[in-house]
């Protein structure tokens, strides 16, 4: 009775109230540690499962099969009804994908995805300033295609045609593709949409098919852009967002070396100090919130509200015309060149950091970010990762921004967007 008593403890994941005796030697002792109390004796540390929750039905149920007894039929009901209840409560789902910078000044990250059945292989880059997932596929014309990988649909067994449905999309740099529309398994990092609106380009703009490692786009802002018709689809977010332990995914880009993006949890380990999270207003189908002002390298902080989306499709940080030609005022040579289209500096400048707030918290933007990249390979001029955003009409907190923060892009109700220093 010891034994089985100690099972149903082991059972409840409880510790158990009867150390186990003669015969058993800890793991303490198994790997030699230092208080040998001589042979015959030992002891077990026993610790508690976690998320274990105990279901007495169950643990009733396995006593009888144990001893044989005959199950009474509301003892299996019962069964069923408990395991039906925790369902419900037990961990979801979560998901952990690499982003890749897809060059030398991470003009954008890619990340591996699988399509179909059986699963075909792609890397997109991620975009939480667009609602669109497309893929280069076996309908783009090979004039369009310059090393790309592509989806074929007709290869998978579990494509289904959208019939009538068709998707146009213009990014901010003019770039643009469009095409037809399938429904099939999406899996990024272990995470899977079962009915997934995977958009095929037929057609896509020169500045796509120049981009070898860019498969395609997984669009992660609010699905109210989706430009499909006539019925608009929705984002791999919201498509496994009810199934996730918590609704949401977080950036975690990094300079110059792969980061990740995860889904459905908030790793602790990615940032340091706390997260800070503001409002997001989804009207405009992008995560739109209000940052808290700024400061220039070591300069005082100016406390003024500056309205931006978190753009992890978009290179750079787009920011007011005031702010950024104070900020050039300090780099050395710096001019706002209009063959460049953009500020641009003797690459041997020194450049100031940027801070911007959220709240009450502080993002630094080290100078080595905002040294974006020679104008052309090899050039002793350099492009600033800090621009204006009068030309945008809107401010981006893009890459150069995102890379210097841990983002909790929150889609709970309301939506919330967290920052954190790292
Ligand atoms: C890659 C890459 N990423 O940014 C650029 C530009 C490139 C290079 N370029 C030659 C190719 C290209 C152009 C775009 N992309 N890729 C990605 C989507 N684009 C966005 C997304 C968004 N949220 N906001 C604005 N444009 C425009």
């Amino acid at each position: 009775t010891n034994l089985v008593f100690a099972a149903e403890l082991a059972a409840l994941g409880l510790a158990s109230a009867l150390p186990p005796r003669i015969g058993t030697t800890s793991l303490a002792q198994a790997h030699g540690d230092s208080a040998n109390r001589g042979s015959g004796t030992a002891s077990l540390k026993q610790v508690r499962r976690p998320r274990y929750r105990f279901n007495g039905a169950r643990s009733v149920y396995r006593t009888y099969l144990k001893y044989g007894a005959p199950v009474p039929d509301d003892l299996v009901k019962a069964v069923a009804h408990t395991d039906a209840l925790y369902a419900a409560e037990v961990k979801r789902a979560t998901g952990s994908a690499a982003a890749e910078p897809i060059d030398e000044s991470d003009q954008a990250y890619i990340t591996p995805v699988t399509i179909g059945t059986p699963p075909q292989t792609l890397e997109l880059d991620v975009d939480t300033g667009s609602s669109d997932l497309w893929v280069f596929s076996s309908h783009t014309p090979p004039s369009q295609i310059h090393g790309q990988q592509i989806y074929s649909p007709n290869k998978s067994s579990t494509a289904k045609l959208l019939e009538g449905h068709t998707w146009s999309i213009t990014y901010g740099d003019g770039s643009a593709s469009r095409g037809n529309v399938y429904i099939d398994n999406f899996t990024v990092g272990g995470l899977t949409a079962e009915k997934q609106a995977v958009q095929c380009a037929q057609q896509v703009s020169a500045s796509f098919t120049r981009e070898t490692h860019v498969d395609g786009l997984i669009g992660l802002g609010f699905s109210t852009l989706n430009t499909v018709s006539p019925k608009s689809q929705l984002t791999f977010f919201d498509n496994v967002k009810s199934g996730l332990d918590s609704p949401v995914f977080t950036a975690d880009l990094k300079h110059g070396a792969a980061g990740t993006y995860d889904f459905g949890f908030v790793d602790k380990a990615k940032y340091s100090g706390e997260i800070t999270y503001v409002p997001v207003n989804p009207d405009p189908g992008y995560w739109a919130f209000n940052s808290s002002g700024y400061a220039i390298g070591s300069g005082k902080f100016s406390a003024s509200a500056i309205t931006g989306i978190a753009d992890t499709g978009t290179s750079l940080l787009y920011l007011p015309t005031a702010i950024v030609t104070a900020y050039y005022r300090q780099v050395e040579g710096a001019t706002n060149s209009r063959t460049y289209g953009g500020y641009v500096f003797p690459c041997s400048s020194s450049l100031p950091s940027f801070t911007f707030g959220v709240a009450d918290a502080r993002i630094t933007i080290p100078s080595a970010y905002i040294n974006y990249a020679p104008i052309t390979p090899g050039s002793s001029t350099c492009f600033g990762g800090l621009q204006s955003s009068s030309g945008v009409g809107i401010n981006i907190f893009g890459d150069v921004a995102l890379k210097a923060a841990f983002v909790v892009f929150n889609g709970g109700s309301p939506p919330t967007i967290g920052w954190a220093q790292k």
